[in-house]
């Protein structure tokens, strides 16, 4: 049933804000897994539509901020991105309610299929380019995500890629995640202005996406292997980058060096990446 459906009475969407969803329409379902707010279930809503419901654990995040936010979040809609539907915020712990995604994490998918994606350069392409229009959204709204990785990409049926998660970093309350000194601060996908400065923009984001494609085309492997953070800091400050993956096109691999410029004004934009990433693939597939 769309939210326009007749059958539900007008009334209905006014005495609730629309982002605001009924905990008593949903029907929980089996554990997908935790992250860093906490546990994540599988569910329906109004009987039919799948759901991932996070269920956020007291403590992990300012609620009263994200609430506000998800005002915000509700109206990014784009195919890549994984649609917030709303939250229940009148009972504890609060639930972020967004689109299931079937396949799990992205980096998690391309470990699994390691084997069949090695090969295949055009299927590896199609998810980057996927990616890279949820973040070109992203960007035409002036919206930073703050933490793109491959871990916080889903994927659905059909291969298709979405971007999840999308700016709520911001609301994090663990500052072992929030500043970049932390240990579970996402080093390996920061530029040196995020690492020096925490300024982060969509060319910090643009960044963090190159990276991304480097794990793609490893299928999942773990930027700079098993080095420590300071040494990746002070690789990364000597403008030392990743190494060309070996399933990987070198005309692929210029665009990812390109993300990864030392000054951000030297990075594309995503409008400019996905046009240059969907002229490669015309060319090379
Ligand atoms: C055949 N395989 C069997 C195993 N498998 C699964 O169990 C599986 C299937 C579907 C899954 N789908 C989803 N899983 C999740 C999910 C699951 C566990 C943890 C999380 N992530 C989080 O909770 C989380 C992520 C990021 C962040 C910050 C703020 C740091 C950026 C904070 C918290 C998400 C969210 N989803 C939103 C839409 N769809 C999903 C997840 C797992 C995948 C398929």
């Amino acid at each position: 049933t769309s939210p326009c459906d007749r059958s539900v009475p007008a009334t209905a969407g006014l005495s609730h804000d629309k982002w605001e969803i009924d905990p008593q329409e949903l029907m929980l379902l089996e554990e997908l897994g935790s992250g860093q707010f906490g546990v994540v279930r599988r569910g329906k809503w109004r009987g039919s539509i799948d759901v991932a419901v996070k269920m956020m654990k007291e403590g992990t995040m300012s609620e009263d901020d994200f609430i506000e936010e998800a005002k915000v979040m509700t109206k990014l809609q784009h195919t890549n991105l994984v649609q917030l539907y709303g939250v229940c915020s009148k009972n504890r712990p609060i639930f972020i309610v967004t689109e299931y995604m079937r396949h799990g994490s992205l980096l998690n998918y391309l470990r699994r299929h390691k084997q069949s994606l090695t090969s295949n350069q055009g299927l590896l392409l199609d998810m980057c380019i996927q990616i890279c229009k949820g973040m070109a959204y992203l960007e035409r709204h002036n919206y930073i995500h703050r933490d793109l990785a491959a871990r916080n990409c889903l994927v659905g049926s059909e291969n298709i890629v979405k971007v999840a998660d999308f700016g709520l970093a911001r609301y994090v309350l663990d500052d072992q995640y929030t500043s970049s000194g932390g240990s579970k601060f996402p080093i390996k996908w920061a530029p040196p202005e995020v690492l020096n400065y925490t300024r982060f923009s969509s060319k910090s984001d643009v960044w963090a996406y190159g990276v991304l494609m480097w794990e793609v085309f490893t299928c999942g492997e773990m930027p700079y292997g098993r080095l420590k953070n300071t040494e990746v800091v002070e690789r990364v400050q000597k403008g030392l980058i990743l190494e060309k993956p070996k399933t990987c096109f070198k005309e692929v691999y210029d665009i990812m060096r390109k993300c990864w410029s030392q000054l951000p004004e030297n990075r594309p934009s995503f409008r400019v990446l996905k046009e240059q990433l969907i002229s490669v693939a015309q060319r090379l597939l």
